[in-house]
């Protein structure tokens, strides 16, 4: 693809305006540390292949602009930008590329989720703030190199075989999806609570497993009753 597609002008902007102040919300969570992370935003295309707005890599958070997002196709290619797209872009793309349904893609290496992540275990269900969330356990996904779509693979394997919108890449960080941008967004920061309220939950002694039956009423009740409809 040469360019965006004139029709696709009005969601681009707005996705970059979106995706940059989502950026934000990064370090203001306290979920990364310099430049390490990342949030994606699709932008579907009615007439043609789908694209996605990203970071430019190793930008610093307080410099990065709705001016300086990049935009890419599903395969990872760079469509508009005039700098390198984030080492993670091929990752998202392949997710975009194969869960139609997933609008927003966000990495961190927050510190808790992180240190599960490195003992590659996933995270219980002993909360029900993570049955809301989650829908039961936070699962680890494989390990994978950076900068091909090996990590989108991990993903994409992993959390279609779960309710979870995020999942620990082993010795990695976390990933984690969403309708939007947004929601991916708060999928990082919820992932980040519950790995380390369990961590320490811990380091109190063994924390109580919730029955399935109230893991799948309180994901329901969360995903479908909670909050303004
Ligand atoms: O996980 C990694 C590298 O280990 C990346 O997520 C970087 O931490 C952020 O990369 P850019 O998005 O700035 O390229």
């Amino acid at each position: 693809m040469t360019g965006v597609p004139a029709a696709l002008r009005t969601a681009v902007d707005a996705a970059k305006e979106r995706v940059a102040a989502l950026h934000a919300e990064l370090p203001r969570w306290e979920l990364v540390v310099w430049t390490a992370g990342n949030v994606s935003e699709r932008v579907p295309n009615p007439d043609g292949e789908d694209l996605l707005v990203i970071k430019p890599s190793g930008v610093a958070y307080e410099d990065i602009t709705a001016e300086a997002m990049v935009v890419c196709d599903l395969a990872g290619n760079l469509v508009e930008g005039d700098r390198s797209p984030s080492s993670d872009t091929a990752a998202h793309a392949y997710v975009y590329a194969n869960m139609p349904d997933v609008g927003g893609v966000v990495h961190t290496h927050s510190t808790y989720a992180t240190a599960w992540a490195a003992r590659g275990e996933e995270i219980p269900c002993v909360l029900t703030m993570m049955a809301d969330e989650f829908g039961g356990p936070v699962p680890v996904g494989p390990f994978a190199v950076i900068g091909d779509d090996s990590i989108g693979h991990g993903i994409v394997e992993t959390l279609r075989e779960s309710r979870s919108p995020a999942v620990l890449m082993r010795n990695h960080g976390p990933f984690t999806i969403g309708k939007d941008g947004r929601s991916a967004v708060k999928a990082a920061v919820m992932c980040e609570e519950v790995a380390r309220t369990v961590h320490i939950a811990r380091q109190l002694g063994q924390p109580l497993p919730i029955e399935q039956s109230h893991i799948d009423s309180l994901y329901d009740r969360y995903q479908n009753v909670y909050g303004q409809h």
